[in-house]
């Protein structure tokens, strides 16, 4: 898909999809063009090029929207003199879904309690709640999330993780998005990383740690441990003070690889965190950059 604002293009040939039952976390720094993919996949913004589906339609195609996707994206879109359990017996009747649908996910959010107040006083999180309470209306199979953990205390940001799991858990699609690599790494199953609207890439938690991540290591007889190294599929490059800068082995692996050849090792030193990884992943696409003075 391709999307222009004007003469600014918001979401450049983008292309992946997104698979049921795991959490896929949508990274990116801001402005990446996370929001605009989202509104594109509810049908909320005409795409300049290419096309998204649903279970294999157009949004606007889907007979029954809200029982097939379900999605937060702005949690504030809410009438503030209007009830919780209103906000959503409104959404449930104009989507034929049954009245005492409204009552399982408010149990569902937490939001029993203060269902019968004005969502206009509620906290962030309340709203956040009362947002996720909207998505899971239709009980759909496909969920959006975007940037839901913003502004959460610790405890609602620990709830939405679980919720989002237990969803994909239940071979629901979860797509979640974030331009945190570390509250990625504690949900997501899989990655699609974005920069200025370009997929960077697409791949899963796993591979993803194992990619971006060096191990730092010295060895008593170096020129017999390389060649084991690079034969693993490690990248070897020379480190300081005659150490080796490994890339595609974890720490374990390359212990076992030296244990094998009966070469000593002297260190062995995980070097770069997820988070080091995803700014080294992004650096030429961040849009905003504070300079240094
Ligand atoms: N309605 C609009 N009019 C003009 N430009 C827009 C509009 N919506 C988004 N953009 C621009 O498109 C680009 C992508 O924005 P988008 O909100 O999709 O990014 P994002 O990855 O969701 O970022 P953030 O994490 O900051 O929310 C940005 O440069 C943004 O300024």
């Amino acid at each position: 898909m391709t999307k222009r604002y004007g003469n600014k293009t918001a979401v450049d040939g983008l292309t992946f999809s997104v698979h049921p039952g795991r959490v896929t976390g949508f990274l990116g720094p801001n402005g990446a063009g996370k929001s605009t993919t989202m509104r594109a996949i509810l049908g909320l913004d005409r795409l300049d090029a290419g096309s998204v589906t649903v279970n294999g339609r157009a949004y606007a195609g889907l007979p029954r929207p809200m029982r097939e996707v379900g999605a937060l994206l702005d949690a504030r879109a809410v009438h503030p003199r209007r009830t919780a359990r209103n906000h959503l017996l409104c959404i449930a009747q104009t989507n034929a879904i049954p009245a005492r649908r409204v009552d399982e996910v408010l149990r569902l959010v937490g939001l029993e309690s203060v269902a019968g107040k004005r969502a206009g006083g509620f906290s962030l999180g309340m709203g956040q709640r009362l947002g996720i309470a909207v998505a899971l209306l239709g009980d759909p199979k496909v969920l959006l999330f975007d940037e839901p953990v913003n502004g959460l205390d610790p405890e609602g940001i620990k709830w939405i993780r679980e919720l989002m799991r237990g969803l994909a858990a239940e071979g629901r699609t979860v797509l979640v998005s974030s331009h945190l690599m570390s509250e990625m790494a504690q949900t997501a199953d899989h990655l699609v990383v974005i920069g200025r609207g370009k997929l960077i890439a697409d791949i899963g938690i796993t591979e993803f740690v194992r990619q971006g991540s060096n191990v730092l290591v010295r060895a008593e007889e170096h020129e017999l441990l390389v060649p084991l190294l690079t034969e693993a599929g490690a990248t070897v490059h020379p480190g300081a003070d005659g150490a080796l800068i490994v890339t595609g082995l974890e720490p374990r692996e390359i212990g076992r690889a030296a244990l094998a050849a009966g070469v000593v090792l002297t260190e062995l030193t995980p070097q770069r965190s997820l988070e080091q990884a995803y700014m080294d992943l992004t650096r030429d696409s961040i849009e905003f950059q504070a300079s240094v003075a």
